[in-house]
């Protein structure tokens, strides 16, 4: 298939458009590089530098015969904590960018999508693990914007025979290959945990010790992004016309932030200082999924879901990214 990717600069995007020229497909990226490394983008892919609501139109085309098979959206803004003190970025990155987007598929005649969609659209939940029925009340505006895209997406199939996909990724980590989680201003749990392990960090901040959680720490549930780009790769050969499908995408398992810092300790050997912080604003107590639609609809069988290995691959790209760095200086 020939396939639009946006955010294809990203994390989870650069291992997904890897994955899918791996199997043959032909990758067209789009992303603006705010968040992402114009590096990640793989070999092999066409890279165009733009914001998705600029440039979609023109990449897309107008009319006539698509350009394209299909597209996967990852482009978003998608942090937490920022969304809540940032509102307007993530409404206008997210949702404004994604309508354009939509349109942009409308008028091309493109009509496979699949969808980052995310656990934080769930937001509080009642119990767990979280299964696709379960009520939708986000409690930050990330999470907010994206169960509004998934709203327009539904009316975008029912209306205009979409063959859509949402994936609600719980927490993604791990690498493949020399891709992997590198952002210029890093926010998430385990790389920033693995920084302090390779001494770019003092200690890590355990943001809360007074949740309702065994041990106080927020449980999350840590998928590996290879299992992820199978998921992709899944939902695409068996999109439906004229439907919406939504599937959470998780390990299936929780991990409080004490024991991913544990694990972070045991993988890499190397002590790991810590110290109690407030709990940050937006975050839920506890996110798990249930995947069992995933795998029962999609055939999807994730293979990667010990958390040492998820570990010991996000260390293993870290320090063969520090040894490129050495040598490139040299
Ligand atoms: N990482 C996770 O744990 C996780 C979990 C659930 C959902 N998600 C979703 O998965 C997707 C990818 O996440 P990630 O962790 O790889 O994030 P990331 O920040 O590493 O990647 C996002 C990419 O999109 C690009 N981008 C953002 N806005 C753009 C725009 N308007 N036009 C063009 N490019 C744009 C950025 O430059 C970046 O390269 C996001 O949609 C995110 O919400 C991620
Ligand atoms: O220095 C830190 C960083 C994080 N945390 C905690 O660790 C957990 C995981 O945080 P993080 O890695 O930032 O991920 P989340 O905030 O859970 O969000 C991720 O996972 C969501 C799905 O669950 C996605 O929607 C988001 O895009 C993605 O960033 C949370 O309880 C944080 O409060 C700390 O205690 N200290």
């Amino acid at each position: 298939m020939k396939l639009l990717v946006t955010g294809g600069a990203g994390y989870v995007g650069s291992v997904c458009s890897t994955v899918l020229l791996e199997r043959g497909h032909e990758v067209v990226i789009i992303d603006d590089l705010s968040t992402g490394n114009a590096d990640a983008v793989p070999l092999g892919a066409e890279f165009i530098e733009g914001d998705v609501a600029d440039v979609a139109v023109d990449v897309l085309g107008t009319g006539g015969t698509p350009r394209f098979d299909g597209v996967l959206h990852f482009a978003a803004q998608s942090l937490v904590g920022e969304s809540v003190e940032y509102p307007e970025k993530y409404w206008r990155g997210n949702v404004v960018t994604t309508l354009e987007l939509l349109e942009a598929m409308r008028h091309s005649g493109t009509r496979r999508l699949v969808f980052s969609s995310t656990a934080a659209t769930y937001g509080e939940p009642e119990h767990s693990p979280i299964t696709e029925a379960d009520p939708t009340r986000p409690t930050n505006p990330y999470g907010a914007t994206k169960l509004a895209i998934d709203h327009a997406i539904t009316s975008y199939a029912v209306a205009h025979s979409f063959a859509a996909t949402s994936l609600r990724y719980f927490n993604v980590a791990g690498a493949y290959k020399s891709v992997g989680e590198n952002r210029v201003v890093e926010t998430h749990l385990i790389p920033l945990v693995l920084q302090v392990a390779l001494g770019q960090r003092e200690k890590i901040s355990m943001f809360g010790t007074d949740w309702p959680t065994p041990d106080g720490t927020a449980v999350r549930d840590y998928i590996h992004v290879l299992d992820l780009a199978e998921a992709h790769l899944l939902a695409l050969e068996s999109s439906i016309e004229g439907r919406h499908r939504i599937y959470n995408l998780g390990s299936g398992a929780g991990f409080s932030v004490r024991e991913v810092i544990s694990a972070c300790a045991r993988v890499t050997g190397l002590p790991i200082p810590v110290e109690d912080a407030p709990r940050r604003a937006g975050d839920p107590a506890i996110l798990v999924a249930s995947s069992d639609r995933a795998i029962a609809e999609l055939g999807w069988r994730p293979e990667h879901t010990d958390l040492d290995e998820i570990v010991a691959d996000a260390w293993a790209y870290l320090q063969q990214l520090g040894d490129r760095s050495h040598a490139a200086r040299r």
